[in-house]
């Protein structure tokens, strides 16, 4: 019988499809996306990512073994140390320092994402923070094999690092999360299960519009002057 997760995923494919096609992700195929947009970028997703440590913050004032808590406070020290990589790769090559990026409102788009995932996190247990944060890592795991697959892509690629980084995680993150939430989603109802089908679908697309939003530089549509500014 397949399990939860990979019904979760058969599902999305036409999302994660719409991802892998998407301009921005053929953009670091090609090493032809514009500064602006790399800036745009690394200027949301830091925020982004912000969000994303204060929600394993909810998701471990809600777990039940130390297991869990050591999963996800070593996500956090993940994204603290590491994940900083896959930015330094973009500033690199837009030719600006990642200190710069850092800071700035969310656009509509990423405010969106994250506040998806915050409600979620606020409202539900363990297995509904589980569904709406899966996606993040799913969709960059799998862009990144892609990608390494599909260019073979020598030091000289402007984005080789960043490939090389979502793309070699093989298992990791991913597996831990979908073998955990496998395990919880078995003694779970069809009505729940289809909840969090819910937040997992949601994701995806916000993960789409994400990388929309950098590719289209989105902001507000009335310009504000600075301490104004929502998000
Ligand atoms: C919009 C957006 N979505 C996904 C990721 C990738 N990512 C973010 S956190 C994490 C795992 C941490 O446990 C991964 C793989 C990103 N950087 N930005």
């Amino acid at each position: 019988m397949r399990s939860f997760t990979e019904e979760l995923r058969s599902e999305a494919e036409p999302i994660f499809k719409a991802i892998f096609d998407h301009p921005f992700v053929r953009g670091i195929a090609e090493g032809s996306l514009r500064k602006e947009q790399l800036v745009h970028y690394v200027k949301q997703d830091f925020e982004y990512l912000n969000a994303f440590m204060r929600i394993y913050g909810i998701a471990i004032s809600k777990c039940e073994s130390r297991e869990t808590i050591e999963f996800f406070n070593e996500q956090i020290s993940f994204i603290l140390h590491s994940e900083t990589h896959p930015h330094n790769n973009f500033c690199q090559v837009a030719g600006v320092s990642y200190e710069e990026m850092q800071g700035y409102p969310l656009a509509p788009s990423a405010s969106h994402y994250t506040r998806h995932m915050l409600a979620v996190a606020h409202e539900g247990t363990l297995e509904d923070i589980m569904a709406a944060l899966l996606p993040c890592p799913w969709t960059y795991t799998e862009i990144g094999k892609r990608l390494l697959e599909e260019i073979q892509p020598d030091a000289s690629h402007p984005f080789y690092d960043w490939m090389h980084f979502y793309g070699d995680m093989e298992d990791g993150v991913t597996g831990q999360m979908r073998r955990l939430l496998d395990g919880w989603a078995e003694s779970l109802s069809p009505a729940r299960k289809k909840r969090l089908k819910e937040h997992f679908m949601a994701s995806c697309q916000l993960e789409y519009l994400f990388w929309d939003m950098a590719y289209r530089l989105e902001e507000w549509p009335v310009n504000m002057t600075e301490g104004e500014k929502v998000g």
